[in-house]
């Protein structure tokens, strides 16, 4: 199995300060995993050094087979899908659904080319497949913040990424809207020929199945790695938390409470 991801003893110091220390991590080929950290632990400066915005200090950076420093890293972004809420920002709001998709072909912001009838027709089978066909026509703006992020991963698809990163795509939605969301991540994870993905996220509950490995990153370093149900666990949470935590296993998603502290 190839390994999309290969970082070694990767560090990124900025102003004397190590934002990210010594990280070895390995995503094979077709593994799906969420990455798990609080404000401030290092995840964005982690994806930014994966989509090559930023150089490591120390170490080596893998990805898709190319290693940085001896490859085209705008060839390489080609084959990498990204969705982040700096992205969410910049997409221009009169543009209408479907162009939105298309762009993510040419992986501009706005859509300056003329797409031919094969990529209006994957840009709708994605958005049937993301449940969101119907905001075909819909101007970008007049969508609500769920809509946007299922035409974000629409985008993302369009242009057959080996890789999808997803940053926090369920930031500011609502209890339904952020269930919709992750039920139609998990369907277009588990379809056949899916890219790897990388899915960050704050909530240990939106670990759905799908994401069969995780990665929990503390002040810049893994404090573990591996598959989801031995890191997920209530021992390992509360110490990478300096908090008690319990973890409750429902319907296969890990729900995380605080520990009820006894009075003396
Ligand atoms: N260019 C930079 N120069 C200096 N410090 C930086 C730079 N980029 C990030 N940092 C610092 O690195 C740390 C990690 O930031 P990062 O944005 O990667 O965290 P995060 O896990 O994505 O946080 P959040 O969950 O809040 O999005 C923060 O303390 C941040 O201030």
């Amino acid at each position: 199995m190839s390994i999309d991801v290969a970082l070694s003893n990767v560090s990124w110091k900025r102003e004397g300060k190590m934002i990210l220390s010594e990280i070895d991590w390995e995503v094979k080929s077709g593994e799906h995993w969420a990455v798990l950290g609080l404000n401030g632990s290092g995840k964005t400066t982690l994806l930014n050094m994966i989509n090559g915005y930023i150089w490591p200090t120390n170490g080596t950076v893998q990805v898709l087979g190319n290693l940085f420093g001896k490859t085209d890293i705008r060839e390489l972004r080609k084959s990498i899908g990204w969705v982040s809420s700096s992205l969410q920002e910049r997409i221009r709001g009169t543009e209408l659904g479907v162009n939105v998709v298309l762009s993510g072909k040419y992986a501009s912001i706005g859509l300056y080319e003329h797409p031919g009838d094969e990529e209006y027709h994957k840009a709708y089978q994605l958005m049937e497949q993301l449940d969101c066909a119907e905001l075909a026509e819909n101007p970008y703006q007049s969508c609500s913040q769920g809509e946007k992020q299922k035409l974000l991963i629409a985008r993302g698809l369009m242009g057959d990424p080996k890789l999808l990163i997803l940053d926090e795509p369920t930031t500011g939605l609502d209890f339904l809207a952020r269930e919709d969301l992750l039920e139609s991540v998990s369907r277009m994870a588990s379809e056949k020929g899916a890219p790897t993905i990388i899915f960050v996220t704050h909530h240990t509950e939106e670990i759905l199945p799908v994401f069969s490995h995780t990665l929990l990153l503390r002040g810049g370093k893994v404090f573990d790695q591996g598959q989801t149900e031995r890191v997920l666990t209530s021992g390992n949470l509360s110490a990478f938390l300096h908090e008690e935590v319990e973890v409750e296993w429902q319907r296969n998603r890990p729900w995380m409470l605080l520990k009820e502290k006894v009075k003396e």
